[in-house]
């Protein structure tokens, strides 16, 4: 059976947020994007805005979904389904993690990534690549 998860990539200013697992969460210490598990009923939007709301404290509006990734750790398999958002206002208080970074699309290689999140990184750079890249 096959959970349901939304992700974030909330963009400002040419960065994305993103926010690391605390030492408590499955997955300590990895880094991800925001989000979290569709409820029934629930539209995969209405569960961003809501995961993000609750973890972040922020008011964001999903633009456009990206490509899920179907990932397995240990007995169970997720659907990891990405959105990029448009963030329109609050101040970030963190729920749940342990930290967060705004951070440019060349750099999001540096982080050590949840496994699913990975091929999502790596769409969102080469979306963005193009528009925030310091080379000629
Ligand atoms: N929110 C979120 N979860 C992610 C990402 N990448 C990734 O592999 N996951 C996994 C971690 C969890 O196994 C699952 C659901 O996330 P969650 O944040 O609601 O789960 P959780 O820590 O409460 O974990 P659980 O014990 O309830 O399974 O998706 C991501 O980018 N964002």
């Amino acid at each position: 059976m096959m959970t349901k998860v939304t992700c974030a990539l909330i963009e400002q200013y040419g960065r994305v947020l993103i926010t690391q697992r605390s030492e408590a969460m499955p997955l300590a210490l990895l880094w991800e994007f925001p989000g979290g598990k569709v409820e029934e009923g629930e539209t995969e939007e209405a569960c961003l805005v809501r995961e993000i709301q609750e973890e972040l404290n922020l008011n964001i509006t999903p633009t456009k979904r990206l490509t899920p990734v179907v990932q397995t750790y240990g007995d169970k398999t997720i659907e990891l389904i990405p959105f990029l958002c448009q963030y329109n206002g609050g101040t970030i208080s963190l729920a749940e993690h342990r930290s967060y970074q705004w951070v440019f699309p060349q750099d999001l290689p540096h982080f050590d990534w949840c496994p699913a999140d990975i091929p999502i990184m790596q769409e969102f750079i080469a979306l963005m690549g193009g528009r925030t890249s310091q080379t000629p």
